[in-house]
């Protein structure tokens, strides 16, 4: 019966889904004032620094990088397309992929022009932002493929999609928690990601706090379930994780711009046991 009603709540999600607009997201969170490169306490700059940090300060390495939920969005590798030769891309949508290839292509027609955050993380990296050029040369060099995923399934890549020993770091933003009907689907997904991931590979986790609902296209309102820090920390816990810090960026009143009633973001660094 409990199984039952966990497949129902998977499948309604996905229902939601299928009217998911990357355009209208793109423009509801990645522009600002969420993505305001002039102001200290955006949203986007934030989770940028919080990635530069995690991907630079020494512990992170290997061959494989896989972004688990990419969306539309490419903001979540650009530092690590520095640290890793292969980075996989993925989502559960054909639309957000057919997004993502455009950009890789270089076919242009993009929804966003991600100039501004490429020359934003080669700031941090303490290059000059000219060298944005550079860096996209490499992302597009580094980027082996855009791949479905379905983090419901215990499986949630095709077989052979990851090497058997994993990948060496993992990178999730903004996606369980979108896309599972209750907390205990948020912690089954991040028991089944974390078999795509080598044990002490990294898992760098972007989330939302508090937030319970968010638009996903006009008028495409999609539950979300709302997590507080110590569920996250249980989470990790329960599914094999090690905490290595848990960082909390509380959203000002003008950062909530009614897409969504999110409160807070965390950033988690962890390693797997
Ligand atoms: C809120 S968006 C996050 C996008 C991006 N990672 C970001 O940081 O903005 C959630 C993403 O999860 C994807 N998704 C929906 N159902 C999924 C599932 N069952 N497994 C994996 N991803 C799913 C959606 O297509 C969407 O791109
Ligand atoms: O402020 N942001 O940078 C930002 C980016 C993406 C998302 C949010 C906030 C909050 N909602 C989630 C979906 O649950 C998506």
């Amino acid at each position: 019966m409990a199984e039952k009603r966990a497949e129902n709540g998977v499948a309604a999600m996905a229902a939601c889904y299928q009217r998911f607009d990357p355009a209208a997201y793109l423009q509801y969170n990645y522009t600002p004032p969420r993505a305001d490169f002039d102001r200290k306490d955006s949203i986007v700059p934030w989770k940028l620094a919080c990635l530069h940090r995690a991907f630079t300060e020494g512990d992170v390495n290997g061959e494989l990088l896989v972004d688990i939920g990419s969306g539309p969005t490419l903001y979540q590798v650009l530092s690590g397309c520095e640290v890793f030769n292969q980075v996989l891309l993925t989502d559960f949508l054909e639309v957000n992929r057919q997004e993502l290839r455009r950009w890789v292509r270089d076919e242009g027609s993009c929804n966003l022009d991600w100039t501004p955050y490429l020359q934003y993380v080669c700031k941090l990296e303490g290059r000059r932002p000219s060298a944005w050029t550079e860096k996209a040369v490499k992302l597009r060099k580094v980027i082996k493929d855009i791949l479905p995923i379905d983090v419901h399934r215990p499986q949630p890549m095709a077989p052979g999609a990851v090497p058997s020993a994993g990948a060496d770091c993992l990178v999730s933003c903004f996606c369980l928690e979108s896309v599972s009907p209750d907390l205990p689907a948020f912690t089954r997904a991040l028991g089944h990601i974390g078999k795509l991931l080598r044990p002490g590979g990294h898992l760098l986790l972007i989330g939302a706090l508090g937030e319970s609902y968010y638009l996903g296209g006009p008028g495409v309102k999609i539950p979300v379930v709302p997590l507080n820090e110590a569920q996250v920390c249980s989470s990790l816990k329960e599914t094999g994780y090690t905490l290595i810090r848990l960082e909390v960026y509380t959203l000002p009143q003008d950062m909530r711009v009614g897409v969504d009633d999110v409160t807070g973001v965390f950033f988690v660094k962890a390693k797997k046991d």
